[in-house]
């Protein structure tokens, strides 16, 4: 794990699944093309569909842990997720840099990125079930345990993004808050 040089904004994008995170984050992008959105690096097949995510093996992901390529990592649902360590080089030059990330990192990722925003993505329960079916990238046994895990608490200081409605409004909040990160921390 490498430290931050910080002149940029480091910002996690975290809830639930099925609550929008990849939508939101994608659509963002499109909206605001100065934003970095970091590609993970996921031992997830290349076709499973959702995030555009670089795929690799348990053994590459290690190998590239190893040279330090990573600027952090976890793992969740049995896979094992990394940030670029390239997103130090965008900070440094100032940019606004958002991943998608996990509730459970954060305290890990905070101690070396402190000024770390976090939006916590939120909607009803019964819409996460109805929106991780209608994704199909998981089966019913991982959608299950996928909605068990969905209750992890809000993260102390992040700002609730709520997404019950258009994906239009719910970046337009998303962008209020990163123009706002003061009010996290
Ligand atoms: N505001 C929204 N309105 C309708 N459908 C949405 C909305 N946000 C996300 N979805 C749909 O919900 C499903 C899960 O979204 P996704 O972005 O994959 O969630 P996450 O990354 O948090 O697991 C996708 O099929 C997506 O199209
Ligand atoms: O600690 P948690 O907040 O529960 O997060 C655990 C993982 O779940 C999500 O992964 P992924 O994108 O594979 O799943 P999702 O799209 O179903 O949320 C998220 O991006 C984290 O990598």
């Amino acid at each position: 794990m490498t430290g931050q040089p910080q002149s940029g904004q480091l910002v996690a994008v975290v809830g639930p699944s099925g609550v929008g995170k990849d939508t939101l984050i994608s659509a963002l992008a499109s909206a605001r093309p100065d934003i970095v959105i970091a590609q993970r690096i996921i031992t997830r097949a290349a076709d499973a569909g959702g995030e555009d995510h670089l795929a690799v093996s348990e053994a590459l992901f290690d190998a590239q842990l190893a040279m330090g390529r990573y600027a952090f990592h976890w793992g969740a649902h049995g896979l094992r997720y990394a940030i670029p360590a390239s997103i130090n080089a965008e900070l440094a030059q100032g940019r606004v840099v958002v991943f998608n990330g996990s509730r459970k990192a954060l305290p890990h990722i905070a101690e070396r990125y402190p000024q770390l925003l976090v939006l916590m993505v939120t909607a009803p329960p019964e819409m996460l079930e109805r929106r991780l079916r209608a994704r199909g990238r998981e089966n019913t046994r991982e959608i299950a345990a996928r909605l068990k895990r969905a209750e992890l608490s809000a993260p102390q200081g992040a700002q609730v993004i709520v997404n019950d409605g258009s994906v239009d409004v719910a970046v337009a909040r998303m962008l209020g808050a990163i123009s706002r990160p003061e009010r996290s921390a």
